[in-house]
């Protein structure tokens, strides 16, 4: 047996983005304490509603509890191809969501949004946006990956997360810090991504999965062998230490796993 993520199951998705909240303002206190900067990276999908969810409700007023995005560096963890205003974009989704509701008081983020002047080449698109992460990581981490000091991803439906796709050649990528992808099975078919190995080296790792339409894949990846090996998979073996999943009841019905009482 590897590594074994936190399972963490809630009974309301306010529940859950008050546990995120915690969970996230620690990690945003310890990247300030580390390097003076809280950097991200975040998916599309249902992740930026539950976010924004997370992040916009009012504070409890103590300095741990609050959200001080001057201080963080959002990137993508992966985006599509399409221009900045396009509905399929997760820029889009996310400025939707959580950008433009955020308070002056909270401070304003710094997004690293891709270049859309390469549309049509993947290829050179995935490149500058790990020119943008090489300048963003290489003062302080003179390392072969960066290391972000959170990555909030989701889970899609066959066990993807990012545009890292079950069976995909991209899962063994090991040079490149993002990867283009022009044959996503979830449309749009042209992306770009973090390399699984760029995702494993973050911190921590939070998957953010609700709602019973994950309970399958989320009983295949958290209690059968096969699970191990898809790309959800591959990222729980960071383990306890780096992993947590942020969940609802109905996206654990019938999982096995054992679940984590509190954060
Ligand atoms: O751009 C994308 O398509 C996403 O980044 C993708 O990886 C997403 O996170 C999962 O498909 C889960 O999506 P849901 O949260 O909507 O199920």
């Amino acid at each position: 047996m590897g590594q074994q993520p936190n399972l963490y199951a809630f009974s309301d998705t306010t529940k859950l983005a008050k546990a995120l909240r915690t969970y996230v303002l620690r990690c945003q206190s310890a990247g300030s304490d580390r390097h003076g900067a809280f950097k991200v990276a975040l998916s599309g999908g249902s992740l930026p509603k539950t976010l924004a969810k997370a992040l916009l409700a009012p504070g409890d007023g103590s300095p741990a509890d609050r959200v001080d995005f001057s201080k963080w560096e959002i990137f993508f963890a992966d985006e599509r191809a399409v221009p900045l205003d396009h509905p399929d974009s997760n820029y889009k989704l996310l400025k939707d969501e959580l950008l433009d509701q955020i308070p002056t008081a909270l401070g304003s983020p710094t997004v690293h949004t891709i270049d859309t002047q390469y549309m049509d080449d993947v290829q050179e698109m995935a490149d500058q946006y790990q020119d943008a992460l090489m300048k963003s990581f290489a003062a302080k981490d003179s390392v072969k990956l960066p290391i972000f000091d959170l990555l909030l991803l989701g889970c899609g439906p066959d066990g993807h997360t990012c545009s890292l796709f079950p069976n995909h050649e991209l899962l063994r990528e090991s040079d490149a810090w993002v990867a283009a992808i022009e044959d996503s099975p979830k449309p749009p078919p042209k992306r770009i991504t973090l390399t699984l190995p760029v995702v494993t080296h973050a911190i921590k790792i939070a998957f953010v999965a609700t709602g019973e339409g994950k309970k399958d894949i989320l009983r295949v990846i958290l209690d059968t062998e096969e699970g191990r090996s898809l790309p959800c998979g591959l990222v729980n073996e960071g383990g306890a230490e780096r992993v947590s999943w942020f969940t609802d009841h109905g996206a654990v019905e019938g999982v096995g796993f054992p679940r984590r009482g509190s954060l």
